[in-house]
């Protein structure tokens, strides 16, 4: 009888199927199991990784406590010298605490700071002293030039095929913003692209397209006026927003595509950065603020520290009355001054302590209420960091950023100003500390991220147009500045130097100064590092990514190595720190750095 097939499976098959399931079963389990032990591998690493994050920062934090009470230590030894100089019936100081920094014997030489009975006849300078505005200082452009420019642009639009309709025009005083808006269907990155091709139609250097107007349903294509004349200074300040401003500390910036003017309170900012290209209009900026300053402030209201390594920018200001010591144009005595202003800046923390106040304006009104002496705010510039981080990068960076840190509190703030927006001046810790920033016309995209964290400041003007990012804020202000020349500056000085001389009472000390000066490019910057930080650098500047895990698997080197390499090319600036889980900043990029 022919085998039949049964439906049924015999008992020995039963038992080879239950096997083979015993075996999936198992398999799975085994591919669960080492699925289980990667995860908990991995969750070993992160743990790892974690809790030398925590170290590290347990590590700062005391390093940064034992700072502090070393300047509060010094102050107290300070303040007993002072009081035992008293009971001995020698030198008592005016002001209530001695000037932090200077040393005892030499502080009684030093002047003490203006008081407003000094003031009681003091003048601010006038507005004549200005340069007056022209009547059409704000007709920018005319109306056949507009519709001209206007049909081109249309016409270029067209002969790309891109349907969008150039709606309306805003015309400001170096650029006039076209808003067009995007037919259905047109992805607005198709005209973004076109910069280049519109700035050939329109025979324009440089066409700067915001695709789209933040909060708008337009793009926006700011084309450069055929003609434009210089604003005046005195007209931004004669303007009722200059007047009416309830700003602290206002500075005058400019005028935006709207005519609006633009004020900054650096009481909110409170720290600026401005970079640009060579000739780009940056000192002329520095010189609107300064006036801006002296035009508000009385040298009891306001102390200006300036630092100038390029020597001739700020020499038109040397007899400010306003300074608190000469224009400092050495780079090592700028060092030096910047020490000296971290030491201030403990030192009003410790009279704020002592009043039981928060800040400086809290201060001013108490004093203001039981009669003692206010205290002013104090300004610190620095026309050229790049000259400044060659001498002594790690000193410098510092200095800023403890003061850019802590300074606000207690009214003590800073702009600083560069023609060389790399990576090595513009540290991540600079950046990080200076939410306000001011970037004039620059030579690549690189440049503008660095400065403004994004394109768009290669396609400037020049000659004052600037883009300004508020802190907080995120959206770029595309401004033009006043112009100010040396005639006018030198009117205000001599007019301010005629009623009240200076009074330096900043004294530098020896031990501030920087030590050997360091290299932060290339094979000197790499002694004593780990051999393997160049691969390390290759690495994370190939891919852009900086992690320790990372460095472990593309170098085949253990947690702890990988874990120092992080931490060495932090301290060296070319990396960011770790906040929170985001990836870590790479500011170096391939061809930053040249090995041999
Ligand atoms: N706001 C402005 N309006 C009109 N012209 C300006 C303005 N700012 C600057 N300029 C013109 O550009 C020139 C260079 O400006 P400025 O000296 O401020 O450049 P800079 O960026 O400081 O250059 P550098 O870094 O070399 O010192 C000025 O002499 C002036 O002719």
């Amino acid at each position: 009888m022919p085998a039949t097939s049964s439906p049924f499976v015999d008992p020995p098959d039963l038992a080879d199927a239950s096997s083979v399931a015993a075996n999936a079963v198992h398999e799975g389990e085994t591919a669960s199991q080492d699925l289980l032990s990667e995860d908990e591998a991995r969750l070993a690493v992160w743990r790892e990784e974690m809790e030398s994050r925590i170290e590290e920062r347990a590590t700062a934090q005391a390093r940064h406590r034992d700072q502090l009470e070393d300047a509060l230590d010094h102050l107290q030894s300070l303040r007993d010298s002072a009081r035992e100089d008293t009971s001995d019936g020698t030198t008592a100081p005016d002001v209530a605490l001695p000037v932090l920094g200077a040393k005892t014997e030499a502080a009684a030489e030093l002047p003490a700071p203006f008081t407003s009975e000094d003031m009681v006849d003091y003048q601010k300078p006038s507005l004549d002293l200005l340069r007056a505005p022209a009547d059409d200082e704000h007709e920018f452009s005319s109306a056949a030039d507009l519709a001209e420019s206007k049909r081109l642009l249309q016409d270029a639009l067209d002969s790309f095929a891109i349907d969008a309709f150039v709606h309306d025009a805003i015309v400001g005083p170096r650029v006039t913003q076209f808003r067009v808006r995007p037919g259905f269907g047109v992805r607005v990155e198709s005209i973004a692209a076109l910069d280049k091709n519109i700035a050939l139609t329109m025979s324009a250097n440089a066409v700067r397209i915001q695709a789209p107007i933040p909060g708008e349903n337009y793009v926006g294509i700011e084309i450069p006026n055929r003609n434009s004349a210089p604003l005046t200074l005195r007209g931004s300040l004669e303007n009722p927003a200059w007047i009416n401003t309830t700003a602290e500390i206002p500075l005058m910036l400019g005028v935006d595509i709207a005519g609006r003017h633009i004020i900054c309170d650096l009481a909110r900012a409170p720290h600026a950065l401005i970079a640009g290209a060579t000739g780009s209009g940056k000192s002329v900026c520095i010189s609107n603020l300064i006036l801006s300053l002296i035009y508000r402030f009385r040298p009891d209201e306001l102390e200006l520290v300036l630092i100038d390594p390029k020597i001739v920018e700020f020499a038109i200001y040397r007899d400010l009355p306003h300074l608190i010591h000469p224009v400092v144009t050495d780079p090592k005595q700028a060092c030096q001054a910047l020490k000296w202003l971290v030491r201030e800046m403990e030192h009003r923390y410790e009279i704020l302590a002592e009043k039981n106040v928060r800040n400086l304006a809290g201060y001013n009104a108490k004093a203001a209420k039981e009669g003692f002496k206010p205290l002013p705010f104090m300004v610190l510039v620095i026309d050229e960091l790049a000259d400044l981080m060659i001498t002594a990068p790690a000193e410098i960076e510092t200095s800023i950023a403890r003061i850019a840190q802590m300074s606000r509190a207690v009214g003590i703030h800073t702009v600083l100003a560069t023609q060389r927006p790399s990576v090595n001046v513009i540290t991540g810790v600079i950046k990080a500390n200076y939410p306000t920033r001011m970037a004039f016309q620059v030579s690549s995209q690189v440049d503008s991220r660095t400065i403004i964290d994004g394109k768009g400041a290669e396609s400037l003007q020049g000659r004052g147009d600037m883009l300004y990012s508020p802190p907080g804020i995120g959206r770029l202000q595309r401004l033009q500045a006043p112009f100010v020349d040396d005639a006018e500056i030198e009117r205000i000085v001599g007019f301010l130097k005629d009623q009240v001389p200076p009074r330096y009472r900043v004294e530098l000390r020896d031990e501030d100064a920087p030590g050997p000066s360091e290299s932060i490019d290339g094979e000197t910057a790499m002694v004593g590092a780990d051999p393997m930080i160049k691969e390390a650098l290759e690495v994370i500047t190939t891919h852009g990514r900086a992690s320790t895990s990372y460095l472990q698997r593309r170098l085949k080197i253990g947690y702890n190595r990988a874990a120092s390499l992080m931490e060495e090319m932090e301290q060296r600036r070319y990396i960011g720190p770790q906040v929170g889980s985001n990836p870590r900043e790479v500011y170096v990029q391939p061809g930053d750095l040249q090995f041999d």
